[in-house]
């Protein structure tokens, strides 16, 4: 007999508000103690993480190193990894752990999600934070707002999303029936796939199918897997109980191959590049044979964002526009899936836009993340640098681009990338069109004639539709651009920069080469990993099969 809390009472989630984000001002208490957690974790030096299954840290071996970039002669941690054979015995594991942890009431699998926010929030904030900075080059805004505030809003916005789905049952009755809805797990395992630019979505990526009841493999980025780590055993404090999240960092391929083959593969919850994720679908849509059920793939992935400015903008919303593009491009070196890589400027207000964000980028100071005064940072691994190093020597190179700013690079010591800016003669230049995931924005300018037209171009220019952003002052100028730009982003932006969105405010995610778009941070994407089962009870019983129409 299951041992569950038996069900006696409806309880009411906590009131859920977004995790209040600190300044970290000079000389303040929260400063003081994030610069304490990084002289800590800098002094611990490399650390060790094991493949985690069903409660057991196993320590295989055979190691990766996860490299700090803003100095990679620093080693973060070494990770063992998980091979077939243990993601195997993953699989084993989380299916054998899936029975107890869905019938677990509702109350009490949200609990562990609670906490572990409350544990985030304010036990092990700093440290989920350093490892972030150290590990994937955040600086303390981009770590604030990711491993602390994002990740802990992730944990209790889900829960309350959770509950109102819960909520959701047939609104009508006949007489002497009663339908009632239950919000069943998918059966078999989850595999969840997490990128390393987010220690936030890391953390999302296994939790938000868990608490829905599933279970869930978990491959971390190999360039987060120490943040990962951390985020993995503050839920496991929490009371996630063994085998309901494996913990599996080692080779994608191999470790993916074993999942997606397997019978009981019921779900994929991604956060990449578009390229794996398009790879993904191929072999599961190879294996549809073998599963029990059709499997839910979601998936958030790239982004070739855009800013345009209208040209009824004002001096003031330009410098506006200016600033916001600098933020949206070059917050952690433009390494977010959301950040602004292509710009539309018309003719009349170019001059002004360029002499704004010229001067606003001289004023930018690059450096290692500890060095608290540096608004950018290294780019994340040796892969990314020698990317991102290709788009700017091809503009170099390029009779169609002239790199107005920045253009330079070092990898000396760590991987850094100046904030590049790049003015393109050519809509379709290669920056225009391809993500490039790091600091570099490319500027195209249009007649000002041109407006409609140019919303076009952004749509037809790329295969992503993830965020973009309209400047404009006007009402009519608004509604007129929002209009002709549905179809190219997921997250639509009007007079603010085309990143940050935060989890009970702006659901996230985009169509086309964006994405499944549902939505990380809202209700639609818990939805993907439930199945549903009506029960009809009747209370009365019948005593004739006929009916009245049958009387003659
Ligand atoms: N839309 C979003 O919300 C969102 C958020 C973050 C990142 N992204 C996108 O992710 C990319 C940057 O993150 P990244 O560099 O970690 O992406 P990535 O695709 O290189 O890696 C993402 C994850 O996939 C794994 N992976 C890599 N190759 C694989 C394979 N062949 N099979 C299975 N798994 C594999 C990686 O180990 C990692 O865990 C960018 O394209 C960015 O736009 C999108
Ligand atoms: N949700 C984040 C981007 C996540 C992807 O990298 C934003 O809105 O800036």
């Amino acid at each position: 007999m299951n041992s569950a809390t038996p069900s006696l009472a409806h309880f009411k989630l906590p009131v859920i508000e977004n995790e209040p984000m600190k300044a970290y001002a000079k000389g303040s208490e929260e400063r003081a103690k994030l610069k304490q957690a990084l002289d800590d974790m800098i002094a611990q030096g490399t650390q060790e993480v094991p493949v985690v299954i069903n409660g057991e840290r196993i320590y295989t071996g055979s190691t990766e190193k996860q490299l700090n970039p803003s100095n990679h002669k620093s080693v973060v941690c070494n990770y063992h990894q998980a091979d077939g054979a243990l993601t195997e015995k993953a699989i084993q594991g989380a299916v054998a752990a899936q029975a107890q942890w869905e019938a677990l009431p509702f109350n009490d699998r949200v609990a562990v999600f609670l906490k572990a926010a409350d544990l985030l929030s304010q036990k092990y904030r700093y440290k989920v934070m350093a490892a972030t900075m150290l590990g994937q080059g955040k600086n303390i805004w981009q770590a604030e707002i990711d491993a602390a505030a994002e990740l802990c809003d992730f944990w209790r916005f889900n829960c309350k999303y959770a509950e109102e789905i819960y909520h959701q049952q047939p609104p009508k009755n006949a007489p002497g029936n009663w339908n009632r809805v239950e919000y069943r797990a998918l059966e078999g395992f989850i595999l969840g796939i997490s990128p390393f630019n987010f220690t936030a979505i890391g953390g999302n990526i296994p939790s938000a199918p868990a608490l829905m009841g599933n279970v869930v493999l978990w491959k971390p980025s190999p360039s987060a897997v120490y943040s990962n780590y951390l985020v993995y055993e503050i839920l496991v404090e929490a009371g996630l109980p063994d085998g309901v999240i494996q913990f599996i960092p080692g080779p994608a391929e191999e470790i993916c191959s074993v999942a997606v083959n397997h019978r009981k593969f019921a779900g994929l919850h991604f956060t990449g590049s578009t390229r794996v994720f398009k790879k993904l679908w191929t072999d599961v849509g190879a294996n549809m044979d073998k599963y029990v059920s059709y499997p839910r793939l979601v998936g958030e992935t790239g982004g070739k964002n855009y800013h345009i400015l209208h040209p009824d903008l004002d001096k003031a919303g330009v410098h506006h526009a200016a600033l916001q593009t600098i933020r949206a491009a070059f917050e952690f070196q433009g390494q977010k899936c959301s950040a602004c890589s292509r710009c539309y400027v018309p003719k009349s207000l170019y001059n002004d836009f360029k002499a704004s964000i010229l001067a606003e980028h001289a004023k930018i100071s690059q450096g290692a993340v500890q060095e608290f005064q540096h608004f950018s940072g290294p780019v994340i691994n040796k892969f990314a640098f020698d990317k991102i190093k290709g788009y700017i020597d091809y503009a170099h190179a390029s009779p169609d681009c002239e790199v107005i700013a920045g253009g330079k690079y070092d990898e000396s010591v760590g991987y850094f990338i100046q904030p590049t800016i790049i003015h393109s003669k050519d809509n379709f230049t290669k920056t225009m069109v391809e993500e490039i995931f790091g600091p570099v924005v490319t500027m195209v300018v249009y007649d000002d004639d041109k407006f409609d037209e140019t919303c076009k171009l952004i749509g037809d220019t790329t295969e992503y539709a993830l965020t973009g952003a309209l400047f404009a002052r006007s009402r009519e100028s608004i509604v007129h651009g929002s209009n002709l730009l549905r179809q190219t982003s997921g997250n639509f932006y009007i007079n603010d920069k085309c990143t940050g969105a935060v989890v009970g405010q702006q659901p996230f995610g985009g169509a086309r080469g964006s994405g499944t778009n549902d939505k990380a941070g809202s209700w639609t994407l818990l939805v993907r990993f439930i199945s549903m089962r009506l029960i009809k009870e009747n209370f009365v019983p019948i005593s004739d099969y006929h009916y009245p129409s049958n009387v003659v």
